[in-house]
């Protein structure tokens, strides 16, 4: 039969995996780590590509297309940038029978694959700001717990590469991506995200600065990267001799960033909204944000009913909600209610008899299962305040969740108890690396080490004299620190 047999609140994981499959958006494949995204989620990754494709085109940055694959000499290039990342890269060593003469690599990322090109392109000033994206897949082949979505050996994502003449340039630009990821988060997927900058020890290691934007599950409390926007410095510019001659003659290096959101945005919504019914989509990511139902009664007047169904579905498609009709006369009326809330439609609409008679339908709200009459001549009006008002409280309720898992500590006996009763901890800090690798080593243990989420960039006042909470020393800034994803 229908329902979840795990609880989100007593064994997440199996609950999490339950959900994505009964909700028909991930099907398991027969290689671990790799997964089938359904429509119900490929539908959610094209509405977040018809939000941030065109933003990024208002910023002039171009979309181009570079192959999967690159040589082991070129991914060698730099024994430091693959230093550490070696297991997880996947290769390609035969064709047919015969081997290859070369290994190749599946690209992981594409500095390796696009940078010798940015050195050929980049020859003079007139040729930056050199901006572009590709929208693509990646393959790691990780090792740790693969989880759909959140973390899988093969993931969509966009990733953004841009090279100008000026830091400050590239600085802007940084901001001006993470600020459209926060707007992923919030403003669609009505998730709240932290902006911040990541620790020496957490960035990115090619680059000069990692910021990222921040999410916390609080079922597991968990800190999880939800996108991140990199300013590489010119470190990339040396290694690949990306240089130019700039206004005066002189032979400048270019100033690089690079940015990326995946599929993981998906999972951790899923994370954060569904419940023990199932899926709870967002209404501006949901491919079906009403689903009208018939509730025929014996006799009484199917075809009216039937009727009533597509005029209400016509009338809403007809102002761009995404709205469908379920007559499938194979399942009752209660199966269809279970299967749409296992997919989490924001809104369902219940049109029977007595609805019929009343010129009104039922609309029943998947967040707070609120039952709803709405008479005919106010349904667009009704349902398009209902949707806006699914999509707010959502957000709304998260971020109170989330906030409730924030704790402020300033000792270390605080910050363990913290951890323990699995919060996202606020703590001032000397901002040492050797100290962020003593608390991972001091917190190690089989639910994963507490590491810093992100340094937040709106920053809380931190009083002359205020010690670090883990060396003891002067503290520089707050820091969001967790066990994460
Ligand atoms: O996060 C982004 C935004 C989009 C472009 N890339 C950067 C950095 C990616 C780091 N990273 C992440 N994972 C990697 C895995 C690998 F196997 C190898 Cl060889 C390299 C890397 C690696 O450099
Ligand atoms: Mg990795």
């Amino acid at each position: 039969g229908l329902g979840l047999t795990n609880r989100k609140a007593e064994n997440f994981g199996e609950w999490y995996s339950e959900v994505v499959v009964n909700g028909e958006m991930i099907e398991y494949y027969d290689i671990s780590g790799c997964y089938i995204l359904r429509p119900w989620s490929m539908a959610i990754w094209e509405i977040l590509q018809a939000f941030f494709d065109p933003e990024i085109k208002k910023m002039k940055i171009k979309n181009c297309y570079f192959p999967v694959f690159v040589s082991s000499t070129v991914l060698e290039k730099e024994k430091d940038h693959i230093e550490g990342f070696a297991p997880e890269v996947a290769w390609v060593t035969k064709s047919g029978k015969s081997d290859l003469e070369i290994p190749i690599a599946i690209r992981p990322t594409s500095e390796t694959v696009m940078y010798p090109y940015y050195s050929k392109w980049i020859r003079g000033h007139r040729d930056l700001p050199l901006k572009l994206n590709q929208w693509c897949n990646v393959v790691r082949w990780e090792f740790s717990n693969p989880t759909p979505f959140i973390r899988s050996r093969e993931f969509l994502w966009q990733e953004g590469h841009t090279a100008f003449a000026t830091k400050e340039e590239a600085d802007t630009e940084v901001l001006e991506i993470l600020e459209l990821y926060r707007r992923i988060y919030e403003e669609y997927l009505a998730v709240p995200v932290i902006k911040g900058k990541k620790s020496e020890l957490e960035k990115f290691a090619g680059g000069l600065y990692t910021t990222s934007v921040e999410a916390f599950i609080p079922n597991t409390g968990r800190g999880i990267q939800g996108a991140t926007s990199h300013c590489l410095g010119q470190n990339f510019a040396k290694m690949f001799e990306i240089n130019y001659e700039n206004e005066k003659g002189e032979r400048a290096m270019v100033w690089q960033n690079s940015w990326a959101y995946s599929t993981r945005t998906i999972g951790v919504m899923v994370m954060v909204h569904g419940d023990d019914k199932g899926l709870v989509m967002p209404p501006k990511v949901s491919s079906v944000q009403v689903i009208v139902i018939p509730v025929p009664y014996k006799d009484a007047d199917t075809q009216g009913i039937l009727d009533a169904c597509s005029a209400t579905v016509d009338a809403l498609l007809e102002v761009g909600i995404r709205a469908e009709s379920d007559s499938r006369d194979n399942y009752s009326p209660g199966w269809k209610y279970s299967q749409w809330e296992m997919k989490g439609v924001p809104l369902r609409i219940e049109i029977g008899p007595k609805d019929l008679a009343n010129k009104q339908v039922r609309a029943v709200r998947r967040d707070s299962g609120a039952k709803i009459d709405i008479a005919n001549a106010d349904l667009v009006e009704e349902i398009k305040k209902l949707l806006d008002n699914i999509q707010q409280n959502l957000f709304d309720v998260a971020k109170q969740k989330r906030d409730e898992c924030i704790q402020v500590i300033h000792t270390w006996e605080e910050f363990i108890e913290a951890l323990n009763q699995k919060k996202m901890i606020l703590a001032p800090w000397c901002d040492e690396k050797e100290v962020e690798e003593d608390v991972k080593a001091r917190t190690k243990g089989e639910t994963g080490a507490a590491k810093t989420l992100c340094s937040p960039f709106d920053q809380p006042e931190l009083p002359e004299g205020t010690v670090c909470f883990a060396s003891g020393k002067p503290a520089k800034r707050w820091s969001y620190w967790g066990r994460s994803y």
